[in-house]
């Protein structure tokens, strides 16, 4: 099981844009319009997969907020902060 990260620890790897709100981490994509939205959370749910790591995701038109924190550790980890990053890197 993955280890819970101290306070510093999150604040000091969170990935550009996202944010803690309490025991998750999150961030606000935007688009255009709703189908770039929809495109994106797909390739999110891919990206979960091959960690079998999952975050939640709600769409909305022109947005799509992640937000992730690890169930069986009751919290921020590692596997939380990797997924961010690998999220940024799909969006950029
Ligand atoms: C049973 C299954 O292995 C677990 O639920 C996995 C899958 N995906 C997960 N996703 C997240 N966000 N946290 C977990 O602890 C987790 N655990």
């Amino acid at each position: 099981m993955s280890d819970l990260l101290s306070d510093d620890e999150i604040d000091r790897q969170l990935p550009n844009g996202w944010e803690r709100d309490g025991e998750e981490i999150t961030r606000a994509f935007e688009f255009d319009s709703y189908l770039p939205g929809v495109g994106f959370a797909s390739a999110v749910g891919g990206l979960a997969e091959e960690a079998w790591h999952h975050p939640e995701i709600t769409i909305t038109w022109g947005e799509v907020e992640v937000r992730l924190t690890t169930h069986d550790a009751g919290g921020i980890t590692e596997k939380d902060i990797e997924l961010a990053g690998r999220c940024n890197e799909i969006y950029e």
